[in-house]
Formats: structure tokens, sequence, C-alpha cells
């Protein structure tokens, strides 16, 4: 599978062409043009056209275009997917899902449309069925490649009072990035709402990093270094990549089967999450 980095989703409210133009400048690895909570109704329609136009004729370089569209259970949702099948976005995601069958709705929209086969899904983890259910979405189809968190909506419905540590939170993030792990599919942490609470931030940043989330969706330019530092490896994880793999190498070829690397044991399993470290540090530098 390709590695892409992932460390930083910017939503942008598909209404806004200024934000949507900015964007080109900006250090995201991957863009959500918005028409769903960042789009008021009256603006849905207008906000499809302005997202088409801003994808085809804008220069978004390496970074990954993803479209939320509307819920299907919205007046929206159908005339959104098939409005995007042929946009040039890279990825659909879908809000507030719930069931497999769900994600088999969207893709025959899209299929009737005729969209590519290229066009994934990215799939959102947001209300408490959706969160017990993830297992079933998360396997619902090889084209499902990204699952977000969406814990403003997910805290909303859990009735959780907004703690800094996240904590009532804490059961549904391992859940679904358990889920994502037994798919295969990367796993993006949810916003911070807050732009002034930057410690608020930071510490969910870490949180989520030391969850095995592979990134941190944002709302804000401001929010962007500090997830793209979080969720890269840090120059002493490439230090220690390059050095396991060495050790590695010389035990293989003097027919040694355990590996002491400073005072720790490394095995075949520490050499598969270098290669990784570097791998993605290698993308990431691309
Ligand atoms: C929150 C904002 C409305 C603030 O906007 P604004 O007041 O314009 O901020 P600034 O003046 O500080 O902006 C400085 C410049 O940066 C550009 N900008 C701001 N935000 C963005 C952005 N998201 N993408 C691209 N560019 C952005 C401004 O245009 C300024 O540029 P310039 O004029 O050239 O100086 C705004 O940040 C915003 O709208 N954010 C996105 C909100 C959004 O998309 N919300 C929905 C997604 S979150 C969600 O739904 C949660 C999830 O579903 C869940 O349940 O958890
Ligand atoms: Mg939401």
């Amino acid at each position: 599978m390709q590695i892409r980095p992932r460390r930083s989703v910017l939503y942008m409210p598909g209404s806004n062409p200024r934000a949507l133009a900015k964007a080109q400048q900006l250090a995201a690895d991957c863009l959500i043009f918005d028409m769903e909570d960042a789009v008021a109704p009256a603006a849905k329609a207008q906000a499809r056209e302005i997202i088409k136009t801003a994808i085809q004729q804008g220069d978004y370089g390496r970074r990954e275009i993803v479209v939320r569209v509307n819920a299907l259970d919205t007046e929206w949702g159908e005339a959104d997917l098939k409005a995007m099948a042929h946009s040039g976005a890279h990825a659909i995601c879908l809000p507030k899902v719930e069931s497999a069958a769900e994600v088999a709705e969207a893709l025959a929209i899209l299929d009737r449309a005729q969209a590519p086969a290229s066009l994934y899904l990215w799939v959102m983890a947001e209300t408490p069925r959706g969160v017990l259910n993830i297992e079933e979405v998360c396997s619902a189809s090889e084209r499902v490649t990204v699952l977000m968190m969406g814990t403003s909506d997910l805290s909303k419905e859990l009735r959780l009072r907004n703690r800094d540590d996240r904590q009532g939170l804490l059961a549904s993030l391992n859940l679904c990035v358990l889920a994502a792990r037994a798919n295969n599919l990367d796993i993006i942490d949810g916003v911070q709402l807050d732009l002034n609470n930057e410690q608020a931030y930071q510490h969910s940043c870490e949180q989520g990093r030391d969850l095995g989330f592979d990134g941190k969706s944002v709302i804000h330019p401001k929010q962007l270094a500090y997830a793209n530092q979080m969720f890269a490896p840090s120059a002493t994880d490439v230090e220690w990549a390059h050095k396991v793999i060495a050790a590695w190498q010389q035990a293989e070829q003097a027919g040694e089967a355990l590996v002491l690397l400073d005072g720790r044991l490394i095995e075949n399993l520490h050499v598969e999450e270098a290669r990784r470290t570097l791998s993605i540090a290698a993308a990431i530098e691309h």
C-alpha cells in the first residue's frame, strides 16, 4: 500500500472561495472541501459549484483533495455525491456513517454516476451508533481508505463535558483506532474548536499521536504547524530507525537471531516499525 502523509487535514467551508484559494499555499497534507456543517443550507448548491471550480482550476500540488458531502439522509446528500463524482477530488468524505449499508449506498450512487474507481471514501465516526458499528463501516469496501473522528458531534451526542484531557472520548477513540488498524485504514483525530486554547490543542495532538492516530483534523491555518510536527517522525525517531535496521542486518549476516541495541532487545517487529518510520519520513520529504 502506498504510504501518504496525513499529518494535517484542514477543513475549509466550501462556500468560501477565499479560504479555498488560500489553501493552495498552506502546509496541509490533506484538504477537506466541506459541504456539510460549514455551509449554510441556503449556500449548499452554490458551494458545489465553488468547490468544483476550485478543484479543477486550482493548483493544490500534492495535497490530498477530499470533499465532505452532506449525509445521504439529508436533502443534499445524493446531489452532492453526483456533483463530485467527476470533480477531480481524490476522495469523498461521508459524515455520520453508521452502517456498511450507507457506505454501499454512497458507492452505488457514485457507480451510477460513473465515478472513477480511484475515487476513494473517507468515513466519519461521530455518533454513538457509528462508533459501536465501526468495524462493519471500516470493512464495508476496499474503497474506504481513511477513518475520521467527528469528535464535536460525538461529544454532543454523548453529552460530554468539554475537558482538555478528552476523558469521555477515550473509549471511542481507542475503539476506532482498533477498527482502522484491523482494516488497514489510516485514522485522523478530531478537531479542537477553541482556537485560543493552544495548550489544549497541543495536548490533543500529542494524545492523538500516542493513541495511534496518523494525523489531526484542523479548522484554521494556525493549527497546521503543530500537527505536522507532532505526527511526523522526529529526527531521533529517524536516527533510531536507521540504527535498528543496521543492527538487524549485522546480526543477520552473523547468523544471530537476537540483537541488543543500546540495551534494548530488537525483534523483527521493530525492524518493520523502523522501515515504516523511514517510509513516512521519506514521503514527507518528497
Ligand atoms: C474559524 C474560521 C471561521 C475563522 O475564520 P477567519 O475569521 O477568517 O480567520 P482568520 O482571520 O484568522 O484567517 C486568517 C487567514 O486564514 C484564512 N483561513 C482561515 N481559516 C481557513 C481555513 N479553514 N482554510 C483556509 N484558509 C483559512 C482566512 O481566509 C485568512 O486569509 P487571508 O484573508 O488571506 O488573510 C475559519 O477558520 C473557518 O471557517 N474554519 C473552518 C471551519 C469549518 O470548516 N468547520 C467545519 C468542519 S469541523 C467539523 O465539522 C467537526 C466535525 O464534523 C465533528 O463533528 O467533530
Ligand atoms: Mg460533525
